[in-house]
């Protein structure tokens, strides 16, 4: 059967008319009356989670379940009993059997998200089910059947994964018969004002308010900045706007103050919010981040001029500074600097402070344990405070070692 491309994008709120986008879903319509094991590729936050319903609801499977698992938000510990059951007294707390996600979704398909993170028991498992449809149970020996479909994603290269012997290099051909790789936002610039577009209607919406527009210098931003949380970053970047920004027609300076700079840390802090009521907090944590990133530049940049300056033993004049360096973009005040002499120790000072403050993966590692204590080590309810995706949430504790 042939299916309009335009129908299915508006079924499942995808946008954009990129060729690349277009391909990738295609090939999931395609694939989808098969019952191959579908690989979903592409960095965080492309848009990943519409591949797998697409699969689904384009399959035979349609009419029964459709089970989402995040590999990444389990812990190690107890992904086997999630995945395929236990028996009752298989484990301290194991005190009623259990059926695994494997079994609920019998007959309908199985979306496994962040399946690099499955522990090298586990893929085992997941082979012999992908192999033969079989599993057995935790603290059991009977073999169970079960009839799934597997569509697996992932943000990592799983072929490196391979290469360091983290990933069982069967299951990776097993999973990969169809693969599908979503493309990176700043490979498909073309779509970026119409996303825009759409999110800034959809929050003019929600907030009540009218949409923000975008001026044409604002527009040649968007699209040449890198993107490094992709699709999801953009989604929050343009809520954040149309939350803080009273004129709504919004340039490229506006722009400047909400696009972090590219770095590792802020696209995980920038991720979507999950409640409302912590949009808030979170949303005021990035813009400080962002603060704080911007004045260490200011800071660094600073730094650098009044050191060629002694270098050069010139005679300073703060007429002679570039504004945009003793601009800081919280308030577009300058702050004149009126005597080397007097400022330098000042300088020199206010670095030293805010380069400790500005450690921010210490920042980071000590927001998240905050988090996690205050509800009780429960990562579901810290992440959502932290306005981040459980499976961030996870990674971050292995990359910190949080216990
Ligand atoms: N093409 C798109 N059109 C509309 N919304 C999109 C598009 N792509 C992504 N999004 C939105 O961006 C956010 C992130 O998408 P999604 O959760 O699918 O990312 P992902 O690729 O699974 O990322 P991760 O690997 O971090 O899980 C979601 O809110 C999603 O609705």
């Amino acid at each position: 059967m042939k299916h309009n491309i335009q129908s299915i994008k508006q079924r499942f709120g995808i946008i954009g008319n990129s060729e690349s986008l277009e391909r990738a879903i295609n090939i999931a319509v395609q694939v989808a009356p098969t019952d191959l094991s579908v690989l979903v590729t592409g960095e965080s936050g492309v848009g990943k989670e519409f591949f797998p319903q697409i699969v689904h609801q384009y399959s035979s499977r349609k009419h029964n379940p459709y089970i989402a698992v995040n590999c990444g938000a389990i812990p190690e510990g107890t992904i086997d009993s999630e995945l395929f059951g236990h028996i009752k007294g298989s484990f301290t707390g194991a005190l009623s059997d259990r059926k695994g996600y494997f079994q609920h979704a019998d007959k309908g398909t199985i979306f496994l998200d962040e399946i690099a993170e499955l522990p090298l028991a586990t893929q085992a498992r997941l082979l012999r089910v992908l192999e033969s449809g079989e599993y057995i149970k935790v603290g059991s020996s009977q073999v169970e059947k079960t009839d799934v479909r597997i569509v697996a994603a992932t943000n990592v290269q799983l072929e490196d994964a391979v290469k360091h012997g983290k990933f069982r290099e069967d299951l990776y051909y097993r999973l990969n018969t169809v693969p599908i790789e979503v493309p990176a936002l700043r490979d498909r610039p073309e779509d970026i004002p119409i996303l825009f577009r759409r999110f800034a209607v959809d929050f003019a919406d929600k907030y009540q308010m009218p949409p923000i527009r975008l001026t044409e210098d604002a527009i040649l931003l968007l699209k040449k900045y890198r993107w490094q949380g992709n699709v999801r970053q953009l989604k929050n970047i343009t809520e954040q706007i149309s939350i803080i920004e009273k004129d709504r027609s919004v340039n490229a300076l506006t722009l400047t103050r909400y696009l972090p700079e590219n770095t590792t840390l802020l696209p995980a802090l920038a991720q979507q919010k999950t409640d409302s009521s912590t949009a808030d907090f979170s949303n005021e944590r990035e813009i400080l981040y962002k603060v704080l990133f911007d004045m260490r530049k200011d800071m660094n940049d600073l730094k650098k001029l009044v050191y060629d300056l002694m270098e050069n033993n010139t005679d300073i004049n703060a007429k002679e500074f570039d504004n945009s360096v003793l601009t800081r973009p919280t308030d577009d005040r300058a702050y004149p600097i009126t005597s080397y002499a007097d400022d330098f120790d000042d300088i020199e000072e206010t670095t030293e402070i805010i380069e400790e403050s500005l450690s921010l993966q210490e920042r980071e590692k000590e927001i998240i344990i905050k988090a996690l204590d205050k509800h009780n080590g429960k990562r579901k309810k810290a992440a959502e405070e932290l306005g981040i995706s459980e499976r961030t949430l996870y990674r971050k504790i292995k990359e910190y070692e949080i216990n």
